[in-house]
């Protein structure tokens, strides 16, 4: 990344390189408060409250490791009474004859809390500042910080109220909102995302897609940059010229007949947010009841006996990642209903941490995640991070758009949750499993998973497809998908009515020609087809055929 000479972006590439050494200290001294309390405050200067709040979090579970007695007492009271005669530990010197121990750790938890609870605010993670903010005020009742942060979500909550046309009173503390937007950005300090566009990544892809996929291939392609406003209607996208963007896209290699069944991908990225004997827990297809006469019964794993898989190589498959999660139960299946979809990205996260871990790589380095599509906002960091001249941030998020869904449960508590259900130490793994990479990971999801919904229409079935979801959306797709267990494209035999379609087009692709799939029902008029795409695509759609009806809607209106 280039950093220009403007004084903001000098003080951004300070920032980091405080960030990237006390990430190297962690790394070797992982128990430490003060260094997770460093960490949480440059999170914070550089605009991710999302990620101070993280290490707010993990400083104050080592508090409570020291005062519980918990599992990580001993490695926890050592590294707190080394920081305690440390000078430099964030701390005044202690007053009266109060132990250096007990006076740091009353210091620690006042910092811990203040950063926790000003950045839940400004994540707009209401019910939790409120919950952490009451502690702090048991924990420390004279502080004038706390004090005022009450205030401030008093007033908060006030204005919600008035919004939502209720009455302050009747909102209990359980519905306060408690979920916010954050930044969707490739880190600075990320250096597992590849070059996308790099020649060896495209060989690798390449290789890839060969296998399921013999006759398509991935290449780079030029995509309109979408944005949700550009089908206002004081704007009309047909009178602008989009901007482009490079991105990847499937291609045909060949001719292909209408038809033809030409990619059939299996992925082990999958979520089942329902009863685990329903689905294979790899492929995540429907099993067969044991009264379908003729069909294979699902298999067991044998060790733990809870999840079952549709076929002998489902169950090899699942040894890429079921070890790191065999006897442990998460089960998601009674998040309300509107929580139901975020929850599947929760359990795609789940599988995604049991492949790392299973296979001992780093997340972001799994083959089935390196590659994928993270929507990043993709501005140059240096150009928009913007700060006053003392260094204060232009607002929480330094000015930088959030457009990644947040919530302290589902980013912050869940994973550790998850980490800590798999055995693994989230101190001293922080630098595998940090706030950061859950961060990417959902990035990811987001941009590409697909869901099933149940009958109920409640969201079921989660996965992501790491090949299938190269392919770009048009509201006129030349293939058709069905997704059950494996995902599988075929050349449609019959196109998309509509009416400005030439008519000497038939269905069938030529060689060179791009694959487009649908991410929405292109049975809908152009208006509910792009609401339905809009959250997979990042704005409004702009193929040709919606260009085209959404020019003859204006006209017509017009005309009247
Ligand atoms: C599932 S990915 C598709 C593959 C992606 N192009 C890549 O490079 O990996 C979805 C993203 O592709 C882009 N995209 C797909 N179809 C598009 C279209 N018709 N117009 C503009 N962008 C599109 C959007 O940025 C969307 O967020």
């Amino acid at each position: 990344m280039e950093y220009t000479n403007t004084p903001a972006a000098s003080i951004l590439s300070e920032r980091l390189s405080q960030l990237d050494y006390l990430l190297q200290c962690v790394s070797v001294q992982p128990y430490s408060i003060p260094l997770r309390l460093k960490i949480a405050k440059v999170y914070q200067s550089l605009g991710y409250p999302d990620l101070a709040i993280g290490e707010a979090y993990l400083a104050l579970v080592l508090l409570d490791e020291i005062s519980d007695e918990g599992e990580y007492y001993e490695q926890a009271t050592e590294a707190a009474t080394a920081d305690a005669a440390a000078t430099d530990s964030l701390i005044d010197q202690p007053v009266g004859k109060e132990e250096p121990l007990i006076w740091a750790m009353k210091c620690w938890s006042n910092t811990a809390y203040t950063i926790l609870v000003d950045c839940l605010i400004n994540c707009a993670c209401l019910r939790s500042a409120f919950d952490y903010n009451s502690r702090a005020l048991k924990a420390f009742p004279e502080s004038a910080v706390f004090k005022a942060y009450k205030e401030t979500l008093s007033t908060i909550l006030h204005a919600y109220c008035k919004t939502k046309n209720i009455n302050f009173q009747d909102l209990d503390v359980q519905d306060y909102p408690d979920r916010g937007f954050v930044r969707r950005e490739l880190y600075p300090w990320n250096k597992h995302e590849p070059d996308r566009y790099a020649p060896e990544t495209l060989e690798f892809l390449n290789e890839e897609i060969a296998v399921i996929a013999p006759k398509l291939e991935v290449r780079v392609t030029e995509l309109p940059i979408l944005s949700p406003e550009n089908a206002s209607n004081e704007k009309t996208p047909s009178d602008q010229s989009p901007s482009f963007v490079k991105q990847l896209g499937v291609f045909a290699k060949e001719d292909l007949a209408p038809g033809e069944e030409i990619l059939k991908e299996k992925s082990i990225l999958t979520a089942v947010g329902r009863l685990h004997d329903s689905f294979c827990d790899a492929c995540s297809a429907s099993l067969p009841n044991s009264r379908d006469e003729g069909k294979e019964s699902p298999i067991p794993c044998e060790e733990c006996d809870e999840v079952f898989f549709c076929s002998p190589q489902c169950h090899e498959l699942s040894s890429l990642y079921h070890p790191a999660l065999c006897d442990v139960s998460f089960d998601l299946s009674g998040v309300p209903a509107k929580e139901a979809a975020d929850s599947l990205y929760s359990l795609l996260l789940l599988r995604a941490l049991a492949m790392a871990e299973t296979q001992d790589m780093h997340p972001l380095d799994l083959k089935e995640v390196k590659f994928i599509w993270g929507d990043y906002h993709g501005l140059d960091l240096p150009k928009v991070w913007k700060t006053d001249s003392d260094g204060q941030l232009a607002d929480p998020f330094g000015g930088v758009p959030q457009t990644l869904p947040f919530s302290f449960e589902a980013n912050i508590l869940r994973p550790l949750h998850m980490l800590e259900k798999m055995d693994i130490n989230i101190f001293e793994q922080s630098p595998r499993y940090s706030f950061w990479v859950f961060n990417t990971l959902y990035s990811k999801f987001r941009g590409t998973a697909s869901a099933r919904q149940g009958l109920d229409g409640r969201p079921e079935v989660g996965a992501v497809h790491p090949l299938w979801c190269l392919a770009n959306h048009s509201c006129d797709p030349n293939v058709r998908w069905e997704w059950q267990g494996s995902i599988r494209f075929w050349v449609r035999e019959k196109l998309v009515e509509w009416e400005g379609r030439p008519e000497t087009e038939r269905p069938g692709l030529k060689e060179g020609e791009e694959v487009l799939s649908h991410y929405c029902d292109v049975r809908l008029p152009v208006r509910e087809r792009r609401e339905w795409a809009v959250g997979a695509l990042g704005g409004n759609c702009m193929c040709r055929r919606c260009v085209w009806e959404e020019a003859k809607e204006k006209r017509k209106a017009d005309t009247v």
